[in-house]
């Protein structure tokens, strides 16, 4: 393992498409790398967050044939942050959907944060469809993972600065449930209720999802109007549902179902989104998923030592 690694070098998709998948949702997809090489699927964080080019760039393109796809009102899937028929499990069926429809038959699926909860819950709908597990930034929605980030039991006291503008949004009498009154507000019939919403909520998660704060991210959210809706309102929805699971610890509870699968877990040591204890409980749950804590990392795919770890495990998953 180098410490440091680049990412592959930016390619271009030899395919693009939109599937329907039901009357009012359409999902934008895309295929790029080796045609005939090992399928691997991309699935994005948020939920809401949508793909970007760089996510490509994990991938070997002469051996790997990397999908990519925007889930239900995400990036460039339509209607853009739709909540109606947007739940997990429609996303799971998604990806059964688009795997017949790329006539794959097994591929490793690689995803981090939110990624990692629908990789998670996707793999144990359907082990025999998933050859590895790469995921990165683990986040199960457990109740504690939601107040710790959302509701100012912990990650406020770490970026007191940022919560700020979060929370002081919301009336002080409505801040015994945060997430409910963010969510009445980012549904809300006025557009500039749902847009300033929308800006407060992705900011605070793009001002803290990284060691060193990146500024880019942050000016993205406080001036993409469009994708910060797609970002805030579509997580906000499966946050207020528990992710629409069916108990609040299901993925570590179920994981013995996917434990045969080679999986490795990349975690950043202050990632303060999705702190370290969920990757911990997952990994105590499943000691032979290669683990991997990075010393100076925080949240997201692109810093150094993380990026270096899911390098080294696309690498490692490549010939199956
Ligand atoms: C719990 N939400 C964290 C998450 O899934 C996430 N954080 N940033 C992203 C993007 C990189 C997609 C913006 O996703």
């Amino acid at each position: 393992q180098s410490e440091h690694r680049s990412l592959y070098p930016p390619t271009e998709p030899y395919e693009t498409g939109f599937l329907k998948v039901t009357d009012i949702h359409t999902l934008y997809y895309e295929q790029s790398g080796n045609a005939a090489g090992n399928p691997v699927l991309f699935v994005h964080g948020g939920p809401g967050g949508g793909t970007s080019p760089k996510d490509r760039c994990f991938f070997d393109p002469a051996v790997y044939r990397i999908i990519l796809f925007d889930q239900r009102g995400s990036g460039k899937s339509t209607p853009a942050a739709e909540l109606k028929e947007n739940t997990t499990w429609n996303l799971v069926e998604d990806i059964e959907t688009l795997r017949k429809q790329l006539g794959v038959e097994k591929w490793v699926v690689f995803g981090g944060s939110w990624g990692s909860t629908l990789a998670l819950t996707y793999a144990e709908s359907h082990p025999s469809r998933v050859k590895a597990l790469v995921l990165r930034g683990v986040f199960t929605l457990r109740r504690r993972e939601l107040e710790w980030f959302y509701e100012g039991k912990g990650a406020d006291m770490l970026f007191p600065d940022y919560w700020e503008d979060y929370i002081n949004f919301i009336p002080v009498v409505e801040r015994g449930a945060v997430m409910d009154a963010y969510y009445r507000r980012l549904t809300s019939e006025d557009e500039q209720t749902r847009i300033e919403a929308a800006k407060r909520w992705s900011t605070w998660e793009m001002a803290t999802s990284h060691l060193y704060i990146n500024e880019e991210k942050v000016k993205k959210a406080e001036e993409e109007a469009v994708w910060a809706q797609q970002f805030a309102r579509i997580e906000c929805h499966y946050f207020v549902h528990g992710g629409f699971l069916k108990s609040p610890n299901q993925l570590i509870d179920d994981v013995d179902k996917i434990r045969h699968i080679p999986a490795t877990i990349v975690q950043g040591r202050y990632d303060i989104v999705c702190p370290m204890d969920t990757a911990w409980q997952l990994h105590k749950r499943w000691p032979e998923a290669e683990f991997h804590i990075t010393a100076d990392a925080g949240h997201n795919a692109q810093e150094p030592a993380t990026r270096s770890r899911l390098l080294d495990a696309t690498d490692k998953y490549k010939h199956l």
